[in-house]
């Protein structure tokens, strides 16, 4: 083979022969090739250019060989100081509880581990029968946190109080998550997912004017976990869906990874995501509708007809599993929401544990949280299990949102 089937560069796996089409044809002036290269036309290729560089040490395939997995990516960030330190242990235990967890979750329905824990009667702070996976996937996290030496609190979704991690394992960060987001669908096999927050631990160990009936640890644990969402440290979710993706924040932009099951790693497959700034999709549990106020109706009708803003009509996508939804509305933009209605005045999630991260996360890709009045990284939490009403999206299709009910509450006052 002459060496004019030289190509400048480009990634060479067999598989993504659309990738090796889009550098051709990228560097077209380089080649007129005119038909879909095949295997043996790359490997001659490969071939050639090996004998040329004549060091025998084959071509260097740069995705290939040096992906960015996760602990480099946290571990890069701290070496430029956008990161504590301690942070790369408390990532690298979420990150070992998400891989078991995602195979717990692919495997449910081989190893019984599907349907309701001690036949539905174990039921959670929340009134929520729990399933087994639920209580499974609360131990992995909470015992990967406790190992990893720097967690001194940690709330969950399914454990009633926030808990203090024993003393031989105690540091100074407090862990917030939801085990198994949407565990309602796990039977389905509908995706579901693990989000989390990190804080600092705010204040020290006991506090003089105890409650007479709460416990100091107790209070102090209490009092450690009810921060807003603007002190996160990192957020991010772990989706268990056709693919297994962790979604983070460090504060420093939002970033996703893909679990490659091949080598058990989480590798950097999307950087720097940034919400499109108007989306054509809205996420709202339509069942609810006639609950919602007659403001929030309107606004969807609006969608729907295309008399907004953009002129288009939406299309309506929901999953019903948080995770997913607002992993999709990240990608796509458009607007996602739980609002209050009649039977939730609050709305349904869960202000610490889902509301919080997932705004950080929305807000550091350039996208808007509220809950219809106020930024949800604003609002300091009363309890640990405190709902609060969920709008989330592109900021021009939240602004549109804000805008008509400021509209409407100025009219309410009238
Ligand atoms: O079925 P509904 O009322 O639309 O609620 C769906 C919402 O409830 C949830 O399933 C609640 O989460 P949990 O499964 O963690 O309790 C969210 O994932 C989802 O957004």
């Amino acid at each position: 083979m002459s060496s004019s089937c030289w190509i400048t560069s480009f990634h060479l796996v067999p598989s993504h022969q659309h990738t090796f089409r889009n550098v051709f044809n990228r560097n077209r002036k380089t080649r007129h090739y005119s038909h879909t290269p095949t295997r043996t036309t790359l490997m001659a290729c490969v071939a050639s250019k090996e004998d040329a560089s004549s060091n025998g040490a084959g071509l260097f395939l740069p995705s290939q060989d040096s992906p960015t997995t996760l602990t480099r990516f946290v571990l890069e960030n701290i070496r430029s100081s956008k990161a504590p330190e301690d942070i790369v242990d408390l990532i690298s235990s979420i990150q070992f509880a998400c891989k078991k967890i995602a195979s717990l979750v692919s495997r449910a329905g081989i190893t019984n581990l599907t349907g309701l824990f001690n036949e539905g009667k174990s039921i959670n702070i929340q009134g929520e029968e729990q399933k087994k996976l639920d209580i499974l996937s609360n131990q992995v996290l909470k015992n990967a946190l406790k190992y990893s030496g720097k967690m001194g609190v940690i709330a969950s979704e399914e454990e009633d109080v926030p808990v203090t991690v024993d003393e031989s394992f105690s540091g100074t960060y407090v862990a917030v998550f939801d085990p198994l987001d949407g565990s309602s669908n796990l039977d389905a096999a509908v995706a579901t997912g693990t989000i989390f927050g990190i804080f600092r631990q705010e204040v020290s160990c006991l506090i003089e004017d105890m409650a007479d009936d709460i416990e100091p640890s107790q209070l102090n644990c209490l009092a450690n976990t009810l921060q807003p969402g603007s002190r996160l440290l990192a957020a991010g979710y772990c989706m268990y869906s056709s693919s297994t993706m962790m979604v983070l924040s460090l504060g420093h932009g939002t970033h996703g990874f893909t679990l490659d099951p091949e080598v058990g790693e989480f590798v950097l497959t999307h950087p720097y995501m940034k919400i499109p700034k108007r989306g054509q999709i809205y996420s709202f549990n339509e069942a609810n509708y006639h609950q919602w106020d007659p403001i929030l109706q309107e606004y969807v009708e609006k969608l729907k007809t295309g008399n907004n803003r953009s002129g288009k009509c939406y299309s309506l996508r929901y999953i019903g599993s948080l995770v997913a939804d607002v992993h999709r509305t990240l990608l796509y933009g458009g607007v996602f929401g739980y609002p209050r209605d009649k039977k939730n005045p609050n709305g349904k999630l869960r202000l610490l544990y889902e509301c919080a991260p997932m705004s950080y996360l929305i807000e550091q890709a350039g996208g808007k949280a509220t809950n219809g009045a106020q930024r949800i990284l604003d609002i300091i939490p009363n309890t640990t299990h405190e709902r609060q009403p969920l709008i989330l999206g592109s900021e021009e299709d939240v602004d549109e949102l804000m805008q008509v009910y400021t509209k409407y509450s100025s009219q309410m006052q009238v």
